[in-house]
């Protein structure tokens, strides 16, 4: 066996073989490892190599009710674009997972948009649902992680609730952001939370969209 082998990608289709089973029964996929390491590690590099004023301010809502609220959350965003290489092979992974999950599931999932997110010490993103039931086009939601030796201390959870729940109650998953770790869920079912993070902690969120164009309206991109 090759170094090449030994070192290769996991198996594309049996990750979304993963994935599509893990949505049909609980609704999430959480996946310690999914896409191929080199694409992992020059995503990580690409983040770790942005200047501070490459970031914006995070916020809540869309387009004008679009606001910036450091209460709600702290992290700071980048979009990714298909313009960069890196950037693109990502992107280019997102899109084999969209025809795959579109052929095992018939989701009817349309494009993906997704964001780098950077939570400096001490950024949280307090719990909230990622659309709201027939209010958006958003209907999965992917989480990459890109930090290596996270550890229990780190603190930066992803806190996953069930929608039955109360407040108060537990979560039903308490997510470590480990470098290439994936976290795949139905975006209008599990409200989530980031813990406030001890340390920088990057994350690429994303989500699958529905044509939700009616007409000749058409449905802005963001
Ligand atoms: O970074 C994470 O773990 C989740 C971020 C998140 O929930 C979001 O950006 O909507
Ligand atoms: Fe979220």
């Amino acid at each position: 066996m090759t170094a090449e082998l030994l070192v290769s990608a996991p198996d594309a289709e049996l990750i979304f073989d993963q994935i599509a089973d893990a949505l049909v029964e609980t609704g999430y996929a959480v996946l310690p490892l999914a896409l191929p390491p080199s694409i992992t590690e020059a995503m990580f590099l690409r983040i770790a190599s942005f200047e501070d004023e490459v970031f914006q301010a995070a916020g809540v809502g869309r387009a004008e009710e679009f606001q910036l609220n450091p209460f709600v959350r702290k992290d700071e965003i980048r979009w990714l674009s298909n313009q960069d290489p890196v950037e693109a092979s990502y992107l280019a992974w997102m899109e084999q997972l969209r025809l795959g999950l579109n052929k095992r599931l018939f989701m009817g999932l349309f494009d993906y948009e997704a964001h780098f997110s950077r939570y400096c010490e001490g950024a949280f993103y307090k719990k909230h649902v990622d659309a709201f039931k027939g209010r958006t086009n958003r209907v999965l939601s992917t989480v990459f992680y890109l930090n290596p030796g996270w550890a229990l201390a780190d603190g930066g959870h992803l806190l996953m609730y069930s929608d039955e729940q109360g407040a108060s109650l537990e979560p039903i998953a308490r997510i470590t952001p480990l470098m290439g770790s994936v976290v795949v869920f139905l975006s209008d079912r599990f409200p989530h939370e980031v813990t406030a993070a001890n340390r920088l902690r990057y994350s690429i969120a994303g989500w699958f969209r529905v044509n939700a164009s009616l007409g000749p309206h058409i449905d802005p991109p963001r």
